[in-house]
């Protein structure tokens, strides 16, 4: 069932398809698959709508429990997962889907992608023909990628004769992904930035304590705030209950265009937390 916007109480984005996403949802990377049933349950109940998980977290299980318990009406959730390395390919991915479906327990996902491009293997091109078959025949609502590069996207949708979705890269302070959002923009492709807050290794910048400061809130939510005001989709991590709640309180403040200078300025051109996308083989 079809995501329904009007029940967000975060602002959504229209992609390229029609469909909606929460703005600001909840990621699970590194989360054991008992401790995401956990994470996920609190985040249901703080407020968040929309979870990020992947095949490789092998934590679909555990956040498949913590959706059908919730009681939440499944149009009310938007749920990702992405396709690992080594299932792309066209049979493969509708073999790989189904897993992720049957672990999840769900009959219908909100955004499915493919996680890396993987250019040694050369099989994105099959792997999203399956994500357009999956989609006409409403398994899935939207079709995206995860960590594609300008010319990647390029050969893409020059071969299938569709934009994807959604990019969801490494954003944040130290990595502010300038090219790619303007690409990504010229294309209408949504950015969603993944590591949002560099996998916690941003906080203590110096630069966030005074802006913190000036609005009453943390440096995490200072950086949240910077990235909604980007206009990226944006998934934070935490097992820790008073961040997941914290995180989710982002819609209470305005950073000026002079903060978002001065946080736009971190960026360092090794600011990566992860692999680069174009060397990125597994
Ligand atoms: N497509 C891809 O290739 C990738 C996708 N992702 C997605 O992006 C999501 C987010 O990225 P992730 O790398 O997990 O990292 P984040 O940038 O969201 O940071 C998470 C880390 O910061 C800590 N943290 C969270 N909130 C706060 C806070 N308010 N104050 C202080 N510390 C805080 C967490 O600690 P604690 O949990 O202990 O509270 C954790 O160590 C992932 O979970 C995943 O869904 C991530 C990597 C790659
Ligand atoms: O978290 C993800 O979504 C990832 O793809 C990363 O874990 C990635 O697999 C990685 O960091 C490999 O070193």
């Amino acid at each position: 069932m079809t995501f329904s916007p009007e029940t967000s109480t975060v602002p959504t984005i229209v992609l390229n398809d029609g469909h909606a996403i929460p703005q600001l949802g909840f990621g699970v990377w590194q989360v054991p698959d008992d401790g995401a049933q956990a994470a996920v349950t609190e985040a249901l109940k703080v407020g968040y709508r929309s979870i990020d998980t992947a095949k490789v977290y092998e934590n679909e299980a555990g956040t498949g429990k913590a959706i059908a318990e919730s009681g939440i009406a499944r149009d009310e959730l938007f749920i990702t997962t992405k396709l690992w390395n080594d299932d792309q390919g066209y049979d493969s991915t509708l073999t790989a889907f189904d897993a992720s479906m049957e672990r999840l327990g769900l009959e219908y996902l909100d955004l499915y992608l493919i996680h890396w491009q993987q250019l040694d293997r050369d099989k994105y091109i099959d792997t999203f023909k399956a994500f357009q078959k999956l989609k006409a025949d409403g398994r899935v609502g939207s079709i995206g990628v995860s960590n594609f590069t300008v010319p990647t996207l390029e050969k893409l949708i020059d071969a299938v004769g569709e934009t994807p979705a959604i990019n969801q890269i490494e954003l944040h302070p130290r990595l502010i992904q300038e090219e790619l959002r303007a690409f990504h923009t010229s294309q209408g492709i949504a950015t969603e930035a993944w590591s949002p807050l560099g996998s916690g290794t941003v906080l203590d910048d110096p630069a966030f304590a005074p802006i913190a400061e000036a609005h009453g809130v943390t440096p995490a939510q200072v950086i949240l705030r910077w990235h909604i005001q980007l206009g990226n989709v944006v998934i934070p991590k935490s097992v820790t209950p008073e961040r997941i709640a914290s995180n989710f309180d982002v819609f209470g403040f305005e950073l000026s265009n002079d903060e978002i200078q001065q946080i736009n300025a971190l960026d360092t051109p090794d600011g990566r937390t992860g692999p680069d996308p174009d060397k990125f083989s597994s």
